[in-house]
């Protein structure tokens, strides 16, 4: 759904690349620098929803709302228990605030809307307001609207964030993968002039890059798993299930599954080629799967192919233990439920400009 819009949206992949390349300079000192992964590509992937989806420009007021939604987020799976101090305290405050600013940006937009300052196809909460019944009647509330902009930035910070996140860290790890994915992004540079922006065309050749990113979804689904409701009796493994049960599927598993994909724990981007035809319907769920499917899924796809093309065409890169924690197995991840690696995957970085960028 809001891929085809983006798709129609002229500025999608200008707007993803310039937060990209903001996010993503360093000094061209050529000295080494160090970073924490997977907050900078949170504040990345954050900073590109609030621009596409919600036209809410860098600044102050960005920020607050940036610091506001990762306190909302950081309580969501904590203990239930609603005392002073507790995390699931400071994050229910935050989740307030965070409503009483979106409801403020969706009726500043009612207003800009109506004073014709911004066209309908602006940006995702001026189509909501847009839609009219056949009286002329708004079909979709405003607490509505509300509802769907904390649904979608929920939904679209702690995935594609995780995503490129292992894509780095398998990046360092894996020399092979590296040099196919450079080797890739970079016949796509050269056919650019330096600072010109990715186009469509460009993003639909980024075939291979796409392909380790579904390899590494299926290997570590940031989402692993989801409820579904028996709409009869089920009998599944020899084990019958009622109708009216809840039912958890485990995208873990499935897709772990040695009978699906076998050797499973071997990375090997070429399942998701033309041997994609031998993967069984509902067996590669990272994105869920019947009619409750990721509707972020092509954003998603742009969103990391541009953010992986600039980060190649800039970085070099290793992974490194944090100074600050005693483990050596900082690059171990944990789940929370979102895997979560301790220190955020500390690298060290150090630029290059071998692709035009
Ligand atoms: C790598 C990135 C992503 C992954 C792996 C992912 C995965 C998923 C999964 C597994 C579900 C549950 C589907 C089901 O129950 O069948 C889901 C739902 C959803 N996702 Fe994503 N997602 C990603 C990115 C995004 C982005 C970027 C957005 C928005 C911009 C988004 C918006 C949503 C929404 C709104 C839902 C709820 C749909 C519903 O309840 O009907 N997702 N996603």
């Amino acid at each position: 759904m809001w891929g085809r819009w983006m798709k129609k949206s002229g500025n999608t992949l200008i707007c993803i690349g310039k937060a990209s390349k903001k996010s993503l300079t360093l000094p061209a000192s050529g000295h080494p620098r160090h970073f924490f992964v997977l907050p900078l590509i949170k504040s990345l992937t954050f900073n590109i929803i609030c621009s596409l989806l919600f036209g809410l420009e860098p600044g102050t007021r960005r920020e607050k709302f940036l610091a506001l939604f990762q306190r909302m987020i950081e309580g969501m799976w904590s203990v239930p228990v609603n005392l002073p101090f507790t995390r699931f305290n400071r994050s229910l405050k935050a989740s307030l605030m965070v409503r009483k600013m979106v409801a403020d940006i969706v009726n500043e937009k009612r207003v800009d809307l109506e004073q014709g300052k911004v066209p309908a196809s602006h940006d995702l909460i001026t189509k909501l307001l847009s839609i009219r019944d056949e009286g002329g009647a708004p079909v979709v509330s405003e607490k509505e609207i509300v509802d769907n902009v904390m649904l979608v930035m929920v939904a679209g910070y702690d995935t594609s964030s995780v995503l490129i996140t292992f894509m780095v860290r398998l990046l360092a790890n894996d020399p092979d993968v590296y040099a196919a994915m450079l080797h890739e992004q970079e016949e796509i540079a050269k056919s650019k002039a330096i600072g010109e922006p990715l186009t469509w065309e460009d993003v639909s050749k980024m075939k291979y890059t796409w392909r380790v990113a579904l390899e590494t979804l299926r290997i570590f689904p940031p989402v692993f798993g989801g409820f579904r409701k028996a709409l009869k009796d089920i009998e599944f493994g020899g084990y019958l299930i009622p109708k009216g049960w809840q039912i958890f599927w485990a995208a873990n598993m499935t897709q772990r599954d040695e009978s699906i994909f076998p050797d499973s724990m071997k990375f090997d981007p070429t399942r998701f080629d033309q041997n994609i035809a031998s993967i069984p319907p509902y067996c590669f769920v990272a994105f869920g799967a019947g009619q409750r499917i990721c509707p972020g899924y092509e954003f998603a796809r742009f969103e990391t192919l541009v953010v992986m093309h600039y980060l190649l065409a800039r970085f070099t890169w290793k992974l490194c233990c944090s100074n600050h924690s005693s483990s050596s197995k900082d690059n171990d991840f944990s789940r929370d439920p979102m895997p979560v690696f301790p220190q955020g995957l500390l690298i060290q970085v150090r630029p290059i400009c071998n692709i035009a960028c």
